[in-house]
């Protein structure tokens, strides 16, 4: 067989402190199997990140059988955030890595326009870059329909949270704890983990835990599935933004969601949800030839 030893470019990036390794791979020429992700998202050995974003072309995704299908509303030309948590795991949606992915194609010079359409495992997700400039970037993401579902519990720091199941394209169990202020959200212990009712997540979940709303905003932290405390979620940021909202009496409005990353604005409404927060590309280069023979 034969290997090709091309360069394997790659950029680091973030959104509000979650944090990807960004992989352009157009045409689906590497491997990601989860322990190259691993490897690569670990932070000794490899580049360190939350999560992994390869850009690839979806039709070219299909053709190399890591999607089984288009995705609704998801063209073969449009480009798709294949996301991989650090564990190595595929998830359905990352809104921060969306933000980044949107960044990057603006970057790179591979869309027109400040508009333009990322696809996703959860579907098509328009988006607007408002500004890109010195690495910095403004992204706002069309998240899709939320759907609030049942009560559930999460044990955290030893600690038992009502909450309710919320579906971003991924699940979340988003907890609104009255009588948490930011002070002592800020001081849970979220290092050993958090325990969630499997037969309501038979395929695992993302934790938030948040502040009640107060003056339009709310705090919240995050353990999240297949990578565990993140400074930031975006598809967490929606869910809590819609539990906050729930927990107000209401089914729509906006919320800023401070999280330990930073701030990012998040909203629901009629026709379904959204962000809209910063982006910073870190650096970019290539990696080393050990990678070839992983990637390869
Ligand atoms: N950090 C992401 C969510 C990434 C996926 C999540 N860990 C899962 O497994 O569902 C975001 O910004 O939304």
């Amino acid at each position: 067989m034969m290997t090709s030893r091309a360069p394997i470019p790659f950029l680091k990036g973030h959104g509000t402190q979650n944090d990807f390794v960004v992989l352009p791979d157009p045409e689906v020429t590497l491997s990601l199997r989860p322990e190259s992700v691993v490897a690569l998202c670990d932070r000794r050995r490899g580049l360190g990140a939350d999560g992994l974003l390869r850009v690839a072309r979806a039709g070219a995704l299909v053709d190399a059988g890591v999607l089984d299908g288009l995705p609704t509303g998801v063209t073969a030309d449009d480009w798709f955030m294949d996301y991989r948590n650090a564990d190595g795991s595929i998830a359905e949606m990352c809104g921060n890595g969306v933000r980044v992915f949107a960044h990057f194609l603006t970057h790179a010079g591979l869309v027109t326009g400040a508009e333009f359409t990322v696809g996703s495992r959860a579907g098509a997700r328009p988006v607007h870059v408002h500004s890109a400039h010195d690495g910095l970037a403004d992204v706002s993401v069309d998240m899709g329909t939320v759907t609030v579902g049942p009560e559930s519990k999460a044990t955290v720091a030893r600690q038992v949270f009502g909450g309710v199941v919320v579906d971003v394209g991924n699940p979340h169990l988003a907890c609104v704890v009255d009588e948490l202020d930011p002070r002592a959200l800020a001081a849970l212990d979220l290092t050993s983990g958090v325990e969630f009712d499997t037969a309501v997540f038979p395929t695992g979940a993302n934790v938030e835990v948040i502040t009640a709303p107060r003056d339009g905003r709310v705090h919240m932290r995050v353990f999240e599935r297949g990578v565990g405390e993140t400074r930031s979620c975006g598809t967490g940021i929606v869910a809590t933004a819609a539990a906050a909202l729930r927990a107000e009496g209401r089914d729509i409005g906006r919320l800023t969601v401070v999280v330990p990353g930073g701030e990012v604005q998040a909203w629901v409404d009629g026709d379904g949800s959204g962000l809209r927060g910063p982006s910073e590309l870190v650096a970019e280069g290539v990696l080393g030839p050990a990678w070839h023979a992983a990637l390869r």
